[in-house]
């Protein structure tokens, strides 16, 4: 896999570390300890350096003179030069080995020459001073900055991880009467525990005893706490107020909605965007600009007639301050701290490409049924022909709707439910997409259709009565009986409020909506003018979905398609961003680029936002990291000497931390 080598190490390991564990921020703590303890051995034995090296005596006026004065400085700083250069050195080899050179070979490249150079001045070699206690301080700063860089990038991508650490590590499962503190990793599927008022919920559960309200705040963005009880759904995480609950465990660890959500996130960090391969190509052209730059500095100096020391001093410092590491960092960061966000909003971005897309749209397909409406249908009027009864209508209905899971069959069912009727058993059942249902009842071939059916079959009914129903914005299904009109079923459907909103925010940004139904022409009108949308495509069958799609961006219109992701999917795939909404902590809807868990529809406006967002400091980002670059490398080569302002190399590698702790610190500014 290509992904982050040329960049560094530490990043690296990250990413494999973040394969197998997901608690990924392991790999970088350790990372950061070893930085820690190499920062501090080094700052150790740079005192003994700086007392020892010439210049510092010179300046503080005293002298030290002793035997082999000149050896112990050496092994000292040899001593530096190995431990405290280790991770910039080994960098340097893996950068190598990949065949990208980067910022650890830069800085492996600067203290190797520095320290080489003043070797070679102890042995008497060349001439001039050595710099080993420049060499020291600059170690010395390079492993502060690293270590406290390391901090601040893994504050803003382990967000999501942070939050699994905050999971209780145990829960009090249920043994008969007793309550017994297990591990989570001992729970298996199916174990009752019990989770007090106030506490977190340990594992994915289902509710079988108590009633509470839940907050899925810190999960999936909902400000508003969740009434829950007997048989419905809580996730790990989640935090429990004020009932107790007895919950049957579904998933623990790997299995959570958490730690799905956790993997979502880390494989769409990995995914790169096109900002981030354009600033990685960038970060690589710089390692040879910095060489260049180095190797044209010290010709210069040395050729204005300075001292090789002099002059290798001002290449060093150039190769440590062009230093890469911000703008390979700088649109990593954004995106990392844009997904952990947005998915602890809710909003689980699975293609990050796309997701970038959604800040250039020009339409939004909305679904009707579930989307823009609540999809809880509750029957309305029942017609019968001249021979039925409202009962016989609902009751062959009902018989055949018991197979099927579409809304409209609930609908049905809570009716007849609600009139407490007595329902026949079908055979040879069968679903006709798009269209409705069939089976057989009592002998008889019985159908459940659209009025689209109705129309295309010729079939005598009511037509008067339906289309004041369906005016009303009802939606209409027909009952036959061997091929006969048995009567009607009118439901409606409650329009979202969100939905409204929703709309009237993408016209005010200039986005069209457009509604997609496989409903009624006329109810579709209807819930249209009630939401302010101007485009509707009714009587769409659902293998026809994709195609209404690519008629919209026929004329290169930028699409995004919001749906439920069952049976929108191809329509999914088709748009430039696929939105699945509605389907709940089911993270794997596949051919969604985003997925709401909410069934809010303005998290649509959301992810506009925070995909406008999210570029725009990316764009900031480059533009401080090239930028610091621009200024820092003409001033590393001593370009304001003249007026007497020249770096050494430690203040060189001050400001390389700098410029990419500033990034860091915009990319965690980011907001929804
Ligand atoms: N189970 C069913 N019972 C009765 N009628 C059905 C059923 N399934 C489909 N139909 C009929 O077919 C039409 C189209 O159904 P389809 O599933 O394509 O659209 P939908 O899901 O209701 O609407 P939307 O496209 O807005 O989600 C429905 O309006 C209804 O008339
Ligand atoms: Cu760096």
């Amino acid at each position: 896999m290509e992904h982050e080598h040329h960049e560094h190490h530490e990043h690296h390991e990250h990413h494999e570390e973040s394969h197998d564990s997901h608690h990924g921020g392991h790999g970088h703590e350790h990372m950061i300890e070893d930085f820690k303890r190499r920062f501090f051995v080094s700052l150790g034995l740079m005192i003994p350096i700086l007392l020892l090296s010439d210049m510092i005596q010179e300046w503080l006026r005293f002298e030290l003179d002793f035997p082999f004065e000149k050896t112990i400085l050496f092994v000292l700083a040899t001593i530096v030069y190995v431990y405290g250069g280790w991770p910039f050195l080994k960098g340097s080899v893996d950068e190598l080995r990949d065949r990208s050179p980067g910022m650890m070979m830069l800085i492996g490249l600067a203290i190797s020459v520095a320290y080489f150079y003043s070797a070679a001045v102890v042995f008497g070699y060349g001439s001039g001073h050595d710099f080993f206690w420049e060499l020291a301080s600059l170690i010395v700063i390079m492993l502060l900055g690293h270590w406290i860089e390391m901090r601040s990038v893994m504050g803003a991508s382990n967000a999501l991880e942070q939050l699994v650490q905050l999971l209780p590590n145990e829960a009090h499962r249920i043994n008969g009467e007793e309550t017994e503190d297990v591990p989570i990793s001992e729970l298996k599927e199916g174990d009752r525990i019990l989770v007090k008022p106030g506490e977190q919920v340990p594992v994915d559960g289902k509710i079988i005893k108590g009633q509470t309200t839940i907050d899925e705040s810190m999960l999936t963005g909902e400000s508003v706490p969740v009434e829950k009880s007997e048989g419905e759904d809580v996730i790990a995480g989640s935090i429990n107020q004020e009932g107790s609950l007895t919950i049957e465990t579904i998933g623990t660890g790997e299995t959570t909605y958490l730690s799905k959500v956790i993997e979502l996130v880390s494989e769409a960090q990995k995914s790169k965007s096109r900002a981030q391969n354009l600033a990685n190509r960038a970060a690589k052209y710089l390692f040879y600009i910095a060489i260049a730059a180095g190797v044209i500095t010290f010709t210069i100096w040395f050729m204005l007639g300075y001292s090789v020391g002099t002059a290798v001093e001002r290449m060093v410092t150039v190769m440590v301050i062009s230093c890469p590491h911000a703008l390979g960092l700088a649109t990593p960061l954004v995106v990392a701290v844009s997904t952990a966000l947005s998915a602890k909003q809710g909003l689980l971005i699975r293609n990050r490409t796309q997701f970038e897309e959604a800040r250039r749209l020009d339409a939004v397909i909305f679904d009707k049924t579930g989307t823009l409406t609540e999809g809880n249908f509750g029957v309305t009027d029942v017609q019968a022909s001249s021979s039925y009864t409202e009962e016989d209508v609902l009751q062959l209905a009902g018989s055949v709707e018991r197979e099927s899971q579409h809304p409209l069959a609930q609908g049905v069912l809570r009716e007849i439910e609600k009139r407490e009727l007595k329902l026949s058993a079908v055979d040879h059942f069968g679903s006709m997409t798009g269209v409705g249902l069939e089976g057989t009842v009592d002998g008889a071939h019985i159908q459940v259709v659209s009025p689209r059916h109705i129309r295309d079959q010729h079939i005598q009914i009511d037509e008067e009565t339906f289309t004041r129903l369906s005016e009303e914005g009802k939606t209409v299904v027909f009952v036959l009986k061997d091929g006969e009109w048995v009567g009607m079923i009118a439901m409606a459907d409650l329009v979202r409020e969100e939905a409204r909103e929703t709309v009237e925010a993408l016209r005010e940004k200039g986005i069209r909506s457009i509604m997609l139904t496989g409903d009624n022409e006329k109810v579709a009108h209807w819930v249209a003018g009630q939401l302010g949308i101007d485009d509707v495509y009714a009587e769409v069958l659902p293998d026809d979905k994709a195609n209404q799609v690519k008629d919209v961006q026929k004329d290169g219109s930028k699409v995004a398609m919001v749906g439920d992701g069952i049976n929108d999917a191809p329509a999914l795939a088709q748009a430039d961003v696929g939105i699945a909404i509605g389907s709940g902590t089911d993270v794997a809807v596949e051919t969604a680029d985003i997925v709401l868990v909410r069934s809010n529809p303005k998290d649509v406006l959301s992810i506009l936002e925070l995909s406008q967002n999210t570029y725009r400091k990316m764009i900031q980002n480059l533009w401080w990291a090239a930028g610091y670059n621009i200024v820092a490398i003409p001033l590393a080569a001593g370009v304001l000497a003249p007026i007497g302002i020249i770096l050494s190399p430690a203040i060189g590698a001050v400001l390389m931390s700098l410029s990419t702790i500033i990034v860091a610190i915009n990319a965690r500014l980011l907001k929804i």
